[in-house]
């Protein structure tokens, strides 16, 4: 699979580049002033509690809230700027499920790459593609009803590498699932990182879904409290692991495997 070019020319720019964003919901404040920046070909996570502001960030970078305070560019490109040559470059996978349910996987998926331009014969080229690396290709015909929810979770990450973006943000996206589904799509995606070349940025409150080597961006009531390699995160605040780190940096009062608590 080959993936829209992530950079036009000389030098590489960030995947993704978040410079003193601030978001407000009338009064109340949601995002104060962040920043911080994912490298070309990283798996990174955002992670934060409910309500830390997640999903107003992600809502930021695809361009369905206006950015007034602060600036957005993927791959170079700013997103309120230049929509266009920022957004091609973007698939997200949302929190809520998007699927419509009637149709079959085929018939979500083709009318999503229509939407992009993409002719018959090479959507379906790139459907099967897709659903080979996600596990999902014996599933083609089947209407999405008939899916579980980490199957359609699948085929929604499908859908969002459809038109090729090199940046896959996705927002929460084992909430819901069981152990074993949560493990498998995190596994899928780990591999499109390692074998395609993408950049991940994933949001999540379980701790469990962290690696050593993984860039962390952590958000606490819409504040960026630290960001960088977890385990050099870990080392700075001299904790033992990213759970104890978390805890140090925001206040938490437990922090376990399966999620967060103040
Ligand atoms: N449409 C809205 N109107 C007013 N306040 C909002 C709105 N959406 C979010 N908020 C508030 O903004 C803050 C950040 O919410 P957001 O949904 O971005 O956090 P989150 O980290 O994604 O949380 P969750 O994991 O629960 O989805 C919260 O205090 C929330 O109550």
């Amino acid at each position: 699979m080959q993936h829209v070019k992530a950079n036009d020319g000389v030098g590489l720019p960030a995947a993704l580049e978040v410079s003193g964003v601030s978001h407000f919901y009338g009064e109340k404040r949601a995002l104060a002033d962040v920043s911080f920046s994912v490298a070309p070909g990283r798996f990174a996570v955002l992670l934060g509690l409910n309500g830390a502001g997640k999903t107003t960030l992600f809502s930021l970078i695809s361009n369905l809230y206006d950015t007034p305070h602060g600036t957005i560019r993927i791959f170079g490109h700013d997103v309120s700027r230049e929509p266009g040559e920022a957004l091609r470059r973007l698939g997200i996978v949302f929190q809520a499920r998007t699927l419509d349910l009637d149709l079959s996987v085929d018939q979500n998926l083709s009318y999503h790459a229509s939407l992009h331009g993409i002719g018959r014969a090479e959507a379906l080229s790139r459907i099967k593609s897709l659903l080979a690396q996600t596990g999902m290709i014996d599933r083609l015909h089947d209407k999405a009803r008939s899916l579980s929810g980490g199957q359609m979770r699948r085929i929604e990450i499908a859908r969002a590498l459809l038109h090729r973006p090199p940046l896959l943000l996705l927002d929460e996206p084992t909430v819901g699932l069981d152990i074993q589904s949560r493990a498998e799509i995190l596994a899928t995606i780990r591999e499109l990182v390692r074998t395609e070349g993408i950049s991940v940025f994933w949001a999540t409150h379980l701790i469990d879904e962290v690696e050593d080597s993984d860039h962390v961006v952590i958000l606490d009531k819409g504040r960026v409290l630290t960001d960088g390699r977890v385990d050099e995160v870990v080392r700075g605040c001299g904790a033992a692991n990213i759970s104890g780190a978390f805890a140090m940096l925001s206040g938490v009062a437990s922090v376990s495997a399966g999620g967060m608590h103040r």
